[in-house]
């Protein structure tokens, strides 16, 4: 990924956190895609009553993606207003997987950048290949 397509990853985060839905938490996430034509697809966290029925920023930006026929990502980026980075939950980190390679995970808070691979954040993680091996 160029510099310019991580600065258009980050920004569409951040355009898409200013959405997000969380009256619980209090906590915007704000989250973005690239797919491998370069397409860019969005999303923010979508709170619920029922807290455990959330979406992450990053699940329903893999979404927006899937559900316009991009499945094969090749990088993401995670941003909101925190001191440490904003990784992926563990089970946004399970989705990711499905639908990439290894790839970028770009962090940014607004003032600093963080850069992690996927497969850093999920190793040794469970796919199809575990299915078809069977
Ligand atoms: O990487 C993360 C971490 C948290 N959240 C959301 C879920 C919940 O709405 C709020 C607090 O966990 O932040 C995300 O969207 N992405
Ligand atoms: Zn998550």
């Amino acid at each position: 990924m160029t510099a310019e397509q991580e600065d258009r990853l980050v920004r569409a985060a951040w355009e898409a956190r200013r959405h997000a839905y969380a009256p619980y938490s209090r906590f915007a996430v704000g989250a973005a895609v690239m797919a491998d034509d370069g397409q860019v697809f969005s999303g923010c966290n979508v709170e619920n009553a029922v807290y455990g029925a959330t979406l992450c920023a990053e699940r329903v930006a893999v979404g927006q993606a899937v559900a316009s026929g991009r499945r094969r990502l090749v990088a993401v980026a995670v941003v909101a207003e925190t001191s440490s980075p904003t990784t992926p939950c563990g089970t946004c980190r399970q989705v990711l997987t499905e639908f990439a390679q290894d790839m970028p995970v770009v962090i940014d808070n607004g003032r600093q950048r963080w850069h992690f691979r996927l497969a850093e954040l999920l190793p040794q993680a469970f796919g199809r290949s575990q299915l078809d091996g069977r």
